[in-house]
């Protein structure tokens, strides 16, 4: 699959890192031995217990009556039942559906250079390694048969199971979340013999398993300006995000305006003007320094009046003075709320891959500042700290809605839990 190549080409850090490791463990204190036609089943004498997720530390608000939202552009198509972020929100007008959003644009190809019709490599007569390859009878010889293929497995016991636990924690996936998945891995293996490529596949299905139920599309509601009020630390990718979240709205059909909120730093709103241009989309700014809530205020009437789809609202992203933070977020809802009461729709909290485990310190922050809905991660391309998404998703629950790719307007992606577990553990479909 397409989409899967190229999320492992970018993840390829994390998922060459886990697989490394995994071989390491396996090579440890694995035996090689032929692959077929004996190669042992990995199943476990039982299925293992569905992993709990882990309490979320907010209570969810109650789900109501909604519309049915659209999925968001870069969502799979397939029509979800969000959970509404404000309890107190009357049912808004159903509108009529729209077209089906456009399929997702193809990102630019990614700069890995391709070797251009490499010549043919003989076939090793002799074994690179020794585990790679038997060496084939005195008959087989004179036969010409091929030589079997062996494969290293190493037999699953404590030592073996506490390596697994330390190169998951290494990879970001935090203690919690390492130990919960490495033991249901376990479950029912022990005394097993196991190679990398088994473990590969094992550990694939438990963090799909954790992944898939925080894999949900940003939802869109019949209302309009649906307000997306997007937060996040500096540097996190918010100017960015919403930039390509603008530009997929845009190709869905959807008018889009945006209200550049950080007015304190006239390079955010410089940059945010950068992205409109690229988007084809508004933005509306206010003099350096002031206050952000008068401007989301103006932002609000103008969508209002242009009958805009969405407005999404950039927020600072000062961590500093967390209690200024507070204020600021909460006056732009007070005032965005004197014109609709259940704004904002969404609130989209931004997450840089490559902070790690910070990232988590950041939900709970932003959860604190703010209703968070959602979640976008940015910058999975080439980190190494994939790992930090499934912490997040065993331990917060919150939706992933997207994850960003690269720097160029059509490298945001839905979030597949099944692609993402693969790339990430460098198992083969
Ligand atoms: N590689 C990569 N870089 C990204 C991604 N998203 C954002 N970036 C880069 O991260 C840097 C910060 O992104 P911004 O969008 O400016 O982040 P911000 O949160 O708006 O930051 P402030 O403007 O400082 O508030 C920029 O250099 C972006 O190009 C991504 O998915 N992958």
């Amino acid at each position: 699959m397409a989409f899967l190549k190229k999320l492992k080409d970018r993840l390829f850090k994390s998922s060459s890192k886990l697989e490394e490791g995994l071989d390491a463990i396996v090579q440890e204190g694995g035996e090689a031995e032929v692959a077929e036609p004996s190669t042992p089943d990995p199943q476990p004498e039982k299925e293992p217990a569905p992993i709990p997720p882990a309490a979320p530390e907010t209570t969810a608000p109650a789900p109501e009556e909604v519309p049915e939202p659209e999925p968001m552009p870069v969502s799979v198509p397939e029509v979800e039942i969000p959970v509404d972020p404000t309890p107190s929100r009357p049912p808004a007008t159903p509108e009529e559906t729209p077209a089906a959003p456009e399929p997702m644009p193809e990102p630019a190809p990614i700069e890995v250079p391709q070797p251009v019709d490499p010549a043919p490599v003989p076939e090793p007569t002799t074994p690179d390694t020794p585990e790679e390859t038997a060496r084939p009878g005195f008959l087989g010889r004179i036969l010409g048969r091929s030589e079997p293929k062996t494969v290293v497995r190493r037999t699953l016991d404590d030592d073996m199971l506490e390596q697994l636990e330390e190169l998951l924690i290494a990879s970001d996936m935090g203690v919690d979340t390492a130990l919960r998945v490495s033991a249901n891995l376990a479950e029912g293996r022990f005394g097993k013999k196991l190679s990398t490529e088994e473990i590969q596949r094992l550990l694939s299905g438990e963090i799909a398993r954790i992944m898939e139920p925080v894999a949900k599309p940003m939802p869109l509601y019949a209302r309009k300006p649906q307000v997306v009020l997007v937060v996040g630390v500096n540097g996190s990718g918010k100017t960015t995000t919403i930039g390509k979240l603008a530009s997929q709205f845009r190709a869905a059909g959807k008018s889009v305006v945006i209200a550049a909120g950080d007015t304190f730093r006239a390079a955010a709103v410089e940059q945010l003007q950068v992205w409109g241009d690229r988007a084809g989309v508004p933005v509306l700014t206010a003099p350096e320094g002031s206050d952000p809530a008068s401007l989301a205020f103006d932002a609000m009437e103008q969508a209002q009046k242009d009958g805009a789809d969405l407005l999404m609202i950039d927020t600072a992203g000062r961590l500093q003075n967390r209690a200024d933070l507070m204020e600021e977020l909460a006056k732009i809802v007070r005032v965005i709320r004197k014109k609709d009461p259940d704004a904002p729709h969404n609130t989209l909290l931004v997450l840089d891959a490559t902070t790690g485990q910070n990232a988590l310190s950041q939900v709970e922050t932003f959860r604190d500042l703010a209703d968070v809905s959602g979640l976008v991660m940015t910058k999975l391309d080439g980190t190494a700290k994939g790992g930090v998404l499934v912490a997040l998703a065993d331990r917060f629950g919150l939706p992933i809605h997207a994850i960003g790719v690269g720097e160029q307007i059509d490298d945001l992606q839905a979030f597949d839990p099944e692609d993402f577990a693969q790339a990430l553990t460098g198992a083969s479909t």
